[in-house]
């Protein structure tokens, strides 16, 4: 299978790389990443150690894809997918976190678009060198639910390249309760400058329960099946299980990059039929440090 990854950071990487042990794989990044990549191939440490070999460029080539695995940030999606259209693609596949992504790849694309929820961790260390900070999965189907030959074709792939993968005809529910775990954990860490374990037990955790019913309520009110209780279980889980990560919005606050926080806790506010008012809040004290960062 022909692969073309757009947004060879470091998720992209990760998958990119683990791809490339069965797959013809075409990172698309930027420099010095690429550059790297290209001299002296990609190294993957942590949890998934190997050294690939995958093409690696900084625009999409004038080719035929099988298929193109989105892992850009959701505010870089627009972009990507307007770059995207310079390749032939017979399938497309967002890993990202975020709600809107996919409508944005299908509007510009006529490729079928998958949606993608993804539970590896992944961390660019260095130029040509991404660790993998956590083994997970990558669950992916239908945007709007149910079965395609597709999402078959592409699970196959995924899986034969030793990627955990799970084929579902729920991603609606899967979107949606990966969205109650990003709105609950992110922002509050990313706010409270504290890792994942700290919602477990502190003080911070009522937030992010809070945060999680709100989305799963938004959830219901667009005929979502997703009770409080399942979205508050995810939250405390993932919060357990990644507890000494770092999240990426807490990451990117750090680094004084602009966040994830407009498709996060934005899109839940953005849906609500009724007020949302933790994730108003959340929302609106994490654009107003990026304004004051100047990151947005
Ligand atoms: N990193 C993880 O562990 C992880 C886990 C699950 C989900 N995600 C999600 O995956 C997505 C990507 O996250 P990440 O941590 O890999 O971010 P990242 O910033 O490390 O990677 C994104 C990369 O895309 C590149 N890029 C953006 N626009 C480009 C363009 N036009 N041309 C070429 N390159 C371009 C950026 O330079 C960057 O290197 C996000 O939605 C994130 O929430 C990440
Ligand atoms: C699951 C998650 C919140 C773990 O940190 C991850 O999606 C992230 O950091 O964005």
């Amino acid at each position: 299978m022909r692969v073309l990854v757009f947004g060879a950071g470091s998720l992209g990487s990760l998958l990119g790389g683990l791809l490339a042990r069965a797959h013809d794989v075409t990172l698309v990044g930027r420099a010095p990443h690429v550059e790297r990549v290209r001299a002296d191939g990609l190294r993957i440490t942590g949890e998934c150690s190997v050294r690939v070999e995958p093409a690696a460029t900084t625009a999409v080539p004038d080719e035929r894809f099988d298929l193109a695995l989105v892992a850009v940030k959701a505010f870089d999606t627009a972009a990507a997918a307007e770059a995207l259209g310079a390749a032939d693609l017979d399938a497309v596949l967002s890993v990202q976190n975020g709600l809107d992504n996919e409508r944005t790849l299908a509007g510009a694309l006529d490729a079928p678009v998958l949606a993608g929820t993804c539970t590896y961790g992944a961390r660019l260390t260095e130029p040509g060198t991404v660790e993998c900070t956590g083994r997970g999965e990558v669950a992916l189907g239908p945007p709007d639910g149910g079965e395609s030959a597709v999402a078959e074709s592409v699970g196959g792939a995924l899986g034969g390249a030793d990627v955990e993968t799970t084929v579902a005809a729920d991603m609606p529910r899967r979107r949606w309760t990966k969205l109650s775990v990003n709105a609950g954990i992110n922002a509050v860490t990313a706010l409270a400058r504290v890792e994942n374990g700290a919602l477990v037990d502190g003080p911070a955790g009522e937030t992010a329960r809070r945060a999680a019913r709100e989305t799963a309520r938004v959830a219901r009110e667009r005929g979502i099946d997703l009770a409080d209780g399942a979205a508050v279980e995810a939250v405390e889980r993932v919060a357990a299980a990644t507890s000494a990560n770092r999240s990426s919005m807490l990451q990117d606050v750090e680094a004084g990059t602009r966040t994830e926080v407009d498709a996060i806790n934005g899109a839940v506010v953005e849906r609500a039929e009724r007020a949302v008012p933790v994730n108003e809040t959340l929302t609106a004290l994490v654009r107003g440090w990026e304004r004051e960062r100047g990151s947005r």
